[in-house]
């Protein structure tokens, strides 16, 4: 199967060669087939959001090689990784970070926006996905409106806006109840099934992990 993102030997340290210095990645290798889900467990502090980061071109390894679909990433100049980001990467945070003052439909409206899409079509799009995980009536909506539960498959709309290959998610259930937060898990994975995306996502909860094709660890800066 052909690989959709590869992390290799990637290192990391904040504060680098002052007295404070964290290393927080130490090496680690990952690897992600086109249309697998790959969970990331680790212990708070581990670095996984650090290597969602440097995976989701939020940010920039010491050393080691990021690729996305084959193409390596490091040689890029700002303006490419930033196109790079929007084309291919969705990303999916703990918290919504939805934009308050915008309601449900115009959050998913305006990256594609701006990446190009004309706005008719560009809603079009919005509407059908948040369709597809069950928010559709509450389109009209601004964030502070909708439940926790809601906000989240608003933001899963806005990852996917753009069409990505690759989405990347940072605990995207860990703000909400067990039993909301299972059953969002479950509108999320029906998303990204059905969509054949690639994800790597990050979880300290096991029993959401092992409804992934793989878990892998973060441990001492690697991936075991
Ligand atoms: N900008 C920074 N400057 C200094 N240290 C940092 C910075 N960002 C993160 N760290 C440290 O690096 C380590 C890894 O942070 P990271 O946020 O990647 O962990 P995490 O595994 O996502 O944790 P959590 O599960 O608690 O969110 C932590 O010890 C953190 O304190």
């Amino acid at each position: 199967m052909s690989e959709m993102l590869g992390l290799r030997g990637l290192t990391k340290a904040y504060n680098r060669g002052k007295p404070g210095e964290v290393a927080v990645l130490r090496g680690a290798t990952l690897s992600v087939a086109a249309g697998e889900v790959v969970a990331l467990v680790a212990p708070s502090g581990a670095g996984k959001s650090t290597l969602l980061h440097i995976a989701g071109l939020l940010d920039t390894p010491d050393a080691g090689v990021v690729e996305i679909g084959g193409a390596a990433m490091g040689g890029l100049g700002d303006r490419a990784r930033t196109e790079a980001r929007r084309r291919d990467v969705g990303f999916i945070y703990q918290f919504h970070h939805l934009l308050p003052e915008f309601t449900a439909l115009e959050n998913v409206v305006l990256p594609q926006l701006a990446n190009g899409t004309p706005r008719r079509a560009a809603e079009a799009r919005a509407r059908d996905l948040l369709e597809r995980v069950g928010v559709g009536a509450r389109a009209g909506h601004r964030p502070a409106a909708l439940s926790g539960g809601e906000q989240q498959r608003v933001a899963f709309c806005r990852a996917l806006a753009n069409g990505p290959r690759l989405l990347l998610a940072d605990e995207p259930t860990g703000n909400l109840d067990p039993g909301t937060s299972d059953q969002v898990f479950g509108v999320l994975m029906d998303l990204v099934r059905h969509t054949g995306l690639s994800a790597l996502i990050a979880t300290h909860n096991l029993d959401l992990a092992a409804r992934m094709d793989r878990v892998v660890r973060l441990e001492a800066g690697r991936v075991v």
